[in-house]
């Protein structure tokens, strides 16, 4: 087994500097590892720090304590402690993100979009336009769509644009959040299946999946998150 991603005891609180400085404890000793070609799904109830621990992953937030190791290019880079420009490294090379929102960008089509993480990380234009249509086409956005921005298109078509840029690089580790949330049952099949392979070519999964279907479907094991907040009360 080939660690991707270990996580240990990692502390989280919000500290809310306009409501009397309020302090929302979180997580509390989050630990988990996640091996290559292994989906770890986060589990536990609403508001528990699901999307909390995700977005901490991707260095999104920093932490009270804790490391958070990813293999960053042959070695393990503690991103805790990363500089901002190590952290962009990482991003671009290391760990890709895959919410259900696009960040609309004015005047770049839905195929440069979805093509420009391949480029980032060294990629042939010619592969990534290949790859690009291929992943487009999986994901059922019309041919006629992909020369326009996406700014005009539905949330569905956005939604579908980003996930076909969240698979076209291969990153080791992906960080999925939410990625079939309102998408109908053919193009979440779609998306379970770009899952099952970027697990077949090793990448490590962490995800956060409300339907328990496509969760049954793509998780090797669930993470229970244990909320900080059901035991402490909010403390000033
Ligand atoms: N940026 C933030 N600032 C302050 N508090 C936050 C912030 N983000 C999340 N929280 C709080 O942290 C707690 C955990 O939120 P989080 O979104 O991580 O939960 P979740 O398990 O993903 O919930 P859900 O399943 O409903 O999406 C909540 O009480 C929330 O109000």
């Amino acid at each position: 087994m080939t660690l991707a991603l270990k996580v240990s005891d990692v502390h989280k609180t919000f500290v809310l500097h306009n409501q009397n400085g309020i302090r929302l404890p979180v997580l509390a000793g989050a630990s988990l590892s996640v091996a290559a070609g292994e989906c770890v799904v986060l589990h536990g109830r609403s508001g528990s720090g699901k999307s909390t621990l995700l977005r901490t992953l991707y260095g999104n937030y920093l932490t009270d304590t804790g490391r958070i190791e990813v293999m960053h290019q042959g070695q393990w880079l503690d991103m805790t402690q990363a500089s901002p420009r190590a952290l962009v490294n990482v991003r671009r090379q290391t760990i890709g993100w895959v919410s259900q929102f696009l960040r609309v960008i004015p005047r770049i089509s839905a195929l440069e979009v979805v093509m420009q993480p391949m480029i980032e990380q060294g990629g042939e234009r010619a592969e990534a336009r290949r790859r690009a249509e291929h992943l487009l086409t999986r994901l059922n956005v019309p041919e006629h769509l992909w020369q326009l921005a996406p700014a005009t298109f539905s949330g569905g078509e956005q939604q579908r644009v980003n996930i076909a840029r969240g698979f076209i690089a291969d990153y080791p580790v992906l960080l999925l959040d939410e990625p079939t949330a309102s998408l109908d049952a053919a193009n979440r099949a779609v998306v379970v299946e770009l899952i099952h392979e970027a697990k077949a070519r090793g990448a490590a999964i962490v995800g956060i999946f409300h339907d328990e279907d496509v969760r049954e479907q793509v998780a090797d094991r669930l993470y229970d998150i244990q909320s900080r907040a059901d035991a402490w009360p909010v403390m000033q």
